[in-house]
């Protein structure tokens, strides 16, 4: 659904953006994560056919950002880093201005603005002024401008930045609805703890380069040159667990904590059956048996190199 094929962009001398290429499919929620300066914006805008490339494509739908811009805008809601309205515009102003600048007839405009703000839970705020609603509200406002023609691709700045952490969480809901009705979505963000538990899959982008794509499970498997692997107990000792993951080929190192015991897994999925099979057996009291997962956060800290700030 969204394609970017090398994608560079020099501002003079200084290369923000160099040979970028990631693409993302449909009906997934993409994560685009990099530090402040790292080139997000620029990608960005590049998609949302407001910047032009010093080289590179772009395609969204099929649609090339560069050759064909307004079929790309029609298929595209896009919520920009900073919000700008004009003064005196109330909510429903707002939205029709929009409505009007994408061509929604006049008999629908109404009915749609009404379901846009009932899904953003802004119904109450229709008649109030842009200017007098809450950080949170307006970033809603701003999303649900993105939805008034009703585009298959959101691409989303940051929209959780400098909200508090309830409004992120609405924020969050949102976008995981959004995505369950369907559209395919970029969001950029540098806190990765705002995308880690729902995202399909990152890309995480330093000084202009794409460090690493895919989905979050492949990043960690490419990470990490092993699996690690958590045994959790209901009671008792975790000698037995101890001995038993100790004696087994698949596993390298040991280590027990409290009723938990993780190991160093060199295996293949297979072997995490026969494993829990052989922990069954011996009678294990096994409360949960997992491949632990990395955090986002570990998996940035160990691809980028923080020179970025
Ligand atoms: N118009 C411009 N002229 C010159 N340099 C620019 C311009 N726009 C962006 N840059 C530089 O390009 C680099 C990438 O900027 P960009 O805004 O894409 O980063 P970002 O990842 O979105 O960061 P942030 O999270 O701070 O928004 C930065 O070093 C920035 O200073």
């Amino acid at each position: 659904m969204i394609e970017v094929i090398n994608f560079t962009k020099h501002y003079g001398d200084f290369t923000a953006v160099d040979d970028l290429s990631f693409s993302i499919g449909e009906g997934e929620i993409f994560g685009f994560i990099g530090p402040n300066g790292a080139g997000k914006s620029t990608t960005i805008r590049f998609l949302a056919t407001l910047l032009r490339p010093t080289s590179g494509e772009g395609r969204i739908a099929g649609h090339s950002v560069t050759d064909d811009p307004m079929a790309v805008r029609r298929v595209i809601g896009f919520m920009p880093d900073d919000f700008g309205v004009y003064d005196g515009m109330k909510v429903w102003e707002f939205l029709d201005f929009f409505a009007v600048a994408y061509e929604i007839p006049r008999g629908v405009r109404r009915r749609i603005i009404g379901e846009v703000l009932e899904l953003l839970d802004l119904s109450h705020k229709r008649d109030d002024y842009v200017n007098g609603l809450s950080k949170g509200m307006k970033q809603r406002l701003c999303l649900a401008k993105t939805l008034v023609h009703d585009p298959p691709v959101l691409i989303l700045d940051e929209p959780a930045s400098g909200l508090d952490p309830r409004a992120r969480l609405e924020m969050k809901a949102l976008l995981m609805e959004l995505r369950r009705m369907g559209k395919t979505i970029l969001v950029s963000s540098h806190i990765l703890s705002e995308l880690a538990d729902f995202c399909t899959s990152i890309g995480v982008i330093e000084r202009g380069r794409l460090l690493a794509a895919g989905s979050i499970r492949d990043i960690q498997r490419q990470i990490r040159a092993h699996r690690v692997l958590k045994v959790e107990l209901t009671e008792g000792p975790t000698d037995r667990a101890v001995a038993i993951l100790q004696d087994d080929p698949a596993i390298r190192s040991v280590e027990a904590f409290g009723q938990s015991v993780t190991a160093e897994f060199h295996g293949v999925d297979e072997d995490m059956g026969r494993l829990l099979g052989r922990l069954m057996a011996a009678g294990v009291p096994v409360r949960s048996f997992a491949e632990e997962p990395l955090s986002l956060e570990e998996v940035f800290m160990m691809i980028t190199k923080g020179i970025v700030n």
